[in-house]
């Protein structure tokens, strides 16, 4: 179980705070939130009254692991090796990280998570696979995505043309009742069909069946990962603020947030390092609205203490018996040099699930103190309708419209001249995962922090466009966004459409690139040459030049006020 000792601010921080926690006490905020108020929000209830059911999924769930096991048999009966998740944000982030924080368990077969429409990542994972011994979850919880639908009519294609396929049976739906992906598993004669509680919203839904039909899959004990949940639901009843796990972050963050401390920066054991990735979807997308919100920073390089300025509020999620020398001693000289830290203790990976249930409190929480709704994204279809109107352009032009683009050494002057503390710099990247690439991004966010001193962000498109894509147009305007994008060759079609996954990639960038300038974001967007970590270290190199910090405007001083 998660124990709460060492989680309170130091001294100054917990000072700061305690106003807050006194006004959800005197508001009985916490009662209010269990009796699903909606009024702690704001005062209609469209979008928050039927979005509270991930309260209460602890005590739901164990009564559908019937039907989780039945999954497990079927799987074993069609000797399924591999487990495909076809899905995006909600529906994709946590399964993720419980693929990588578990790992492969034996005996069970192996889960892939492919939220991407690069043409490269696609493939990578056709590859990997034997299409006949796979099972694919089709999750949606609108059953509309079109980055999953692509996907889908892309697997039935190869799975078809497989010797030896189980043709409809191995596809496994999961959405809420009466979506188009329903009645498309039924048409297709789908293996099951899982229908998830419809009170609950993507980013609140990996303790539904979002996350424990792969779990289940992938060998991992749900009723395990349910029980840990309801040990924390069942403290986060207390009333008394301060003593509640989820309502004290979540004071915290969105009180600290309102002092100018937004960058709300998520430190982890090595082994369930991606739990920042589901924390960002769920802290972006629920507060970076009516331009306030906090801005999660995740898997950004450590630098020394002094180099982050007064923005950052620290979060270490500390899993025993990882590999926490590195971590340890940071948080002990961040402690040191007075920056606001708060850590969490993980006894073992199945406290993940106590996590998610206190992230998703104290989200709530902090989306009353921010005065925003933490329940809808209305900031996110801009882009999905700008990429329509791109690929509009495309099937009747035949081409997708010209995008200027800059070059390495041009992006790194508009870097130069506008990155500062107080700001946080996104690196949004259309392309397939590698390891080089990755190792460069991290040479880049180092080098913008500490030269700097601006937060960095870094996100795999089109994946962050349904994570942190609502905060980077709703949020403050604090962000500078690079996006780099892949050449998409050689590329790939999607059966049954006029369009290329590379071509929806590209739309999909240029979309969200149209919507972050109509936002009056500072956006510039960069090609990958045929070495994508090449062009990275190009731009770092052209950043760290001599040349370059001539041209930078007088810097402010790490822990000069944050812009807001
Ligand atoms: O599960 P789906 O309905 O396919 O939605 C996937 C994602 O799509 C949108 O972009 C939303 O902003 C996310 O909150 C959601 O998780």
């Amino acid at each position: 179980m998660a124990t709460p000792t060492g989680h309170t601010l130091p001294p100054a921080f917990a000072d700061a705070i305690s106003p807050t926690l006194r006004q959800l006490n005197e508001q009985d905020l916490i009662n209010r939130i269990w009796a699903k108020e909606y009024r702690v929000w704001k005062p209609e209830p469209r979008e928050i009254a039927d979005r509270l059911g991930w309260l209460t999924l602890h005590e739901q769930m164990p009564e559908r692991v019937d039907e989780l096991r039945s999954l497990v048999s079927m799987a074993n009966e069609l000797r399924i090796q591999h487990v495909v998740l076809l899905g995006m944000g909600g529906s994709s982030l946590g399964p993720e990280v419980l693929r990588t924080s578990f790992g492969r368990q034996k005996g069970a077969p192996r889960l892939w998570v492919l939220d991407s429409t690069v043409p490269g990542w696609v493939k990578q994972v056709s590859h990997a696979i034997v299409p006949a011994r796979t099972l694919f979850l089709v999750a949606s919880k609108s059953g509309g995505t079109i980055e999953v639908l692509s996907l889908f009519a892309h697997f039935w294609d190869l799975v078809s043309n497989a010797k030896g396929n189980h043709g409809g049976r191995q596809f496994v739906a999961i959405t809420d009742p009466g979506t188009g992906l329903e009645r498309m598993a039924l048409e297709y004669g789908f293996g099951q069909v899982i229908i998830n509680p419809p009170d609950i919203g993507g980013r609140y839904s990996v303790l539904s069946l979002f996350g424990l039909v792969p779990a289940a899959l992938m060998g991992v004990d749900v009723e395990r990962l349910l029980t840990r949940a309801g040990g924390m639901a069942q403290r986060c009843r207390k009333a008394e603020s301060a003593a509640n796990p989820g309502a004290y972050l979540g004071a915290a963050m969105g009180a600290l947030a309102k002092a100018g401390r937004d960058k709300t920066t998520i430190m982890a054991s090595p082994s369930i390092a991606t739990f920042g990735l589901w924390a960002e979807q769920l802290l972006a997308e629920s507060t970076g609205k009516e331009g306030t919100g906090l801005i999660p920073v995740a898997q950004e390089p450590l630098v020394a203490p002094r180099l982050y300025g007064s923005d950052r509020l620290f979060l270490y999620l500390r899993l025993r018996g990882d590999k926490n020398t590195e971590l340890d001693r940071q948080e002990q000289a961040l402690r040191k040099a007075s920056h606001p830290v708060l850590r969490f203790d993980l006894n073992d990976r199945y406290d993940l699930a106590a996590e998610f249930f206190r992230w998703e409190f104290a989200t709530a929480v902090a989306g009353h103190v921010l005065g925003i709704q933490p329940f809808d994204q209305p900031n996110v279809q801009e882009s999905k309708d700008n990429t329509n109107r791109v690929l509009a352009q495309f099937e009747s032009a035949g081409r997708l419209p010209k995008q200027s683009r800059s070059s390495p050494a041009q992006a790194a002057q508009e870097l130069t001249a506008r990155a500062e503390p107080g700001m946080y710099v996104a690196i949004l990247a259309y392309t397939t995962p590698s390891r080089s690439l990755e190792s460069a991004i991290r040479r880049l966010r180092a080098a913008l922090v500490s030269c700097h001193g601006a937060a960095t962000t870094f996100g795999y498109g089109p994946r962050y466009l349904h994570s942190t894509g609502q905060l980077h147009k709703g949020g403050p305007n604090s962000g500078i966004f690079l996006e780099l994008i892949d050449r998409m060759t050689p590329d790939l079609p999607i059966p049954g459409k006029r369009f290329s996954f590379g071509t929806l990639a590209r739309a999909q960038a240029a979309g969200d690139l149209e919507s972050l300038r109509a936002h009056q974001r500072i956006a510039v967007s960069v090609e990958f040459g045929r070495d994508p970590a090449a062009t990275v270290s190009a731009l770092l190199a052209a950043l760290t030049s001599p040349r370059s910090h001539s041209q930078r405007r007088p810097a402010k001083r790490p822990g000069a006020k944050s812009r807001r």
